[in-house]
Parts: structure tokens; sequence; C-alpha cells
């Protein structure tokens, strides 16, 4: 047990014979909850197949089936839901830690017909929200609150019409306004306004699954979207596999020197977790995709990378764990966001690497990682599916790390122990 949390710790494996493993990775978290939102504003009965079921996914049910949306899984298969779109009302939003539920739903909840109460994870009352709900009371919506728990008094429709935001501080503020933005009375045009915008191929994702149903938004001007007043089309959507959850377990190839494949890789793909395969070849990996199989073999040592991970920043506490077992001084940039995520990522990282023996410092906008030999210890979670994660990576090649709440990965993946035991062959 760790004594300060009371959790158990789990002891992560470390890898004694070499890794040749095929990981086959549920469905995208950001695309699920994507597909989740349009279904339920569509203009007909949706189905999505290859759900994610997980944690944040989990909620976002929760949620429309709060607010009155018909939601149905298939009993012999959880991943299959129906959707069938219904007028909404009063309801109860639990957001836990979910940015993607804190950020789409509000503007969903605002064409209700009621009050709709949402609150959260006591860690989620820390991230940024105010920039999405003042928006939303510039297009004509009543709120009461800047942030977790605030309270929306709906009345069935939203006049909708232009807004300037600062979307500096997460790309889900203008993901958010343009998912439901085709249902409001004038449609919408969201201008940022501010230092650029984080994570913009998660915005290609909106722009791309908005298009998918129908919708066009007009990109003519830089850093403006704009959406015409229309009906949301009825979809029957298909879920990739989750891009950045596959990169803990191809970095895991990347860390030993072994062997990962994901199969099902998408040819073409908005999801940023794809730009992993990149960043590894960068540190030392080769890496293939045939027939749809991913496949990233690591190097004798790794080395040491210097990147902008603004467009990426989700990918982050994967690389900085490799980054600590690399060879050499990695500077990673662009990620001054990643300190209004699930924790502070940057202060989680360095405190938790330099806990283990590392050389981890932040600067203003990401880290400076020296790779030093490590030793072992307790890695702290922070309630971050991504820290555990990357506490796991570097247990594989340091002995005896263990992952305090192993468990708050379910937020995004709820078998990664048994995948990462199965990855190693200690199933
Ligand atoms: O829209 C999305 O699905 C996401 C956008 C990104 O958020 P930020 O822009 O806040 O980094 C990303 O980090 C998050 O994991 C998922
Ligand atoms: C930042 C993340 O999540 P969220 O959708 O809660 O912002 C993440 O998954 O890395």
């Amino acid at each position: 047990m760790n004594p300060t949390s009371g959790r158990s710790v789990w002891q992560a494996p470390t890898l004694t014979t070499g890794l040749d493993a095929r990981v086959d990775l549920p469905g995208s978290k950001s695309i699920t909850n994507r597909a989740l939102i349009l279904a339920a504003l569509a203009d007909g009965v949706s189905t999505v197949t290859g759900t994610l079921r997980s944690r944040d996914t989990d909620l976002m049910l929760d949620a429309l089936s709060a607010l009155g949306i018909g939601v149905d899984a298939d009993i012999d298969d959880p991943t299959r839901v129906t959707i069938t779109p219904a007028a909404m009302h009063d309801a109860d939003v639990d957001c836990g830690l979910a940015g993607t539920v804190m950020r789409f739903l509000p503007p969903v909840a605002a064409l209700a017909t009621g009050t709709v109460h949402f609150d959260g994870d006591e860690q989620a009352r820390s991230r940024p929200l105010h920039t999405i709900l003042n928006a939303l009371r510039g297009l004509g919506v009543d709120i009461d609150g800047d942030g977790l728990p605030f309270t929306v008094t709906a009345s069935g429709s939203v006049p909708g019409g232009e807004v300037t935001i600062d979307a500096s501080a997460s790309s889900q503020f203008v993901s958010g306004l343009l998912l439901s933005g085709a249902r409001f009375d004038d449609g919408v045009v969201v201008r940022h306004s501010g230092r650029p915008v984080p994570s913009m191929p998660h915005i290609e994702m909106t722009v791309d699954m908005l298009a998918t149903a129908g919708v066009v938004v007009d990109r003519t001007e830089a850093d403006t979207w704009c959406i015409a007043a229309g009906p949301i089309a009825a979809v029957d959507w298909s879920i990739e596999p989750d891009l950045s959850n596959a990169g803990a377990f191809l970095a895991a190839a990347a860390a030993t020197g072994g062997t990962v494949s994901v199969p099902r890789w998408p040819a073409s793909t908005t999801q940023p977790g794809a730009q992993i395969v990149d960043l590894l070849v960068q540190m030392g990996a080769t890496a293939t995709l045939t027939d749809g199989l991913c496949s990233v073999t690591g190097p004798a040592s790794l080395r040491p990378l210097t990147a902008d991970l603004r467009a990426v920043g989700e990918l982050t506490p994967t690389i900085a764990a490799l980054c600590a077992l690399a060879d050499g001084e990695s500077v990673l940039s662009g990620i001054g966001h990643l300190r209004g995520h699930e924790t502070d990522r940057l202060a989680a990282l360095s405190t938790e690497i330099n806990r283990l023996g590392g050389d981890c410092t932040e600067t203003a906008d990401g880290l400076r990682i020296v790779g030093r030999p490590l030793h072992g210890g307790v890695w702290h979670s922070y309630a971050d599916h991504r820290m555990a994660t990357a506490g796991a990576l570097i247990g594989l090649v340091v002995e005896g790390v263990g992952v305090d709440d192993i468990a708050t990965t379910s937020k995004t993946l709820p078998d990664f122990p048994g995948m990462w035991s199965a990855m190693i062959g200690e199933q």
C-alpha cells in the first residue's frame, strides 16, 4: 500500500526477455466522444461501432442519457451503441476529469429545455473552462458559474452568432462550439485571438467528422471557423483504434529494443497520436506500416529528442518518459498548456522523473530532460492516466518501479494493466 494515498502500488513489470508483441487497441476516446455528440444532435438514429468503453466515454454516454437522448448499448457487444436523438431536459452531468465531457457538453446542454447542472472530480475544478462558458454566454446562453460546478439554464434554443475567444489553453473550446454550432439559430462563427491554439489536429478531427455529418466548416480566414445553421446528419460511425493509447505500447518497443505491432492502424487519420511513430523514429526506432499493421522496433540506445509538441501535447508523458531513458539532453517545447491537463503534467513529470534519480526541469513552455541511469521507487500518477502509463514505461527497463493508482488508466483504457502484462508475456 502507498501510505500517502491508501491505494495499493502496482509493481511495474520489468522486461527480462526480448519484447515481440502485437497489441490491439480499443477505440479512440476523441473520435468516440465526438461521434456521440454528433449522434445526439443528429436528425435521425445513428450507430457507433467500436465505441471506446472507458471512464471518459461512459461519462459521455451517461450524460447524454441523463439529458433524455436514447442510448442503447448492444448486450452482446457494448462497443456497439445506438443513439436516438430526443428532446433534452433537466439533468445532472458528471464530467469526471474528462476534458471532452466538460467542454463538448455545455453547448449541447444549452439546446435542452430545463436546468442542467455540471460537476466533476475535485481535480477537474481547476481545469480551464471559463473560456467556453463565457463564449456560450456571448452566444445567448444563461450560465451560472465560471468553472465546475456550473449550471446551464436552457430554453430549447441558442441564438448563436459570432464569438471571439482565446483558445490557447485548449483546442477543446473550439471543438466544443463547432460540434453543436450548426444547431444554433444563427449557426456559429468562432474566432481565436491569442497565443497559438494547441492540438490543432484535434480541431481538424472535429471539422472532418462534421463534414461526414454533412456540416461544412468554412475556414477561409485564419484562426476562424464558420458554420451555418442547419441539420446534422445521422451517421453509422466506425471508430478507429486509439492511437494516443497505442503510443505507450509502441514506446515500449523503443525503450527496450524490442518490437511492438498495432493492427488496424488507419491508412490516414486525423488522430494526432499517429505522430508517435515519427517521434520514435527520431529517437532511433525503425517503423513500418504494412496492410494496416504498424510495427516499431527500438534501437540499442535511444537518441534524445528536440521537438515542439504543441500539436501532439497528449503524447508528452510517453515521450518524456522515453527522454528520461535516452542518451543525452532532450528539449520538449510548445506544451505550456499541459499545466491545465488532467494534472499539471509539466510539474508532475519533472517531479516523478527526478524522484527516480532523473534530471528533468520545467521551462516556460515545456521540459528539458537529460537521460541518466534511474533507480526504483514509487511513481505517482496524480489521477492522470498518461502519467500512470509513463510510469509503467520506465518500469519496463528500471527495476523496482511501483506505480501509484494504476487504476486511473481506466479514464481511457480500462484494461491497461492486463494489456501491458500480456504485451510482455506475463498474463
Ligand atoms: O479534442 C480532443 O479530443 C482532445 C484535445 C486535446 O486537448 P487540448 O487541446 O486541451 O490539449 C487533447 O490533449 C485531448 O486529450 C483530447
Ligand atoms: C488531455 C487529455 O484528456 P482530456 O480529454 O481530459 O483533456 C488526455 O487524454 O491526454
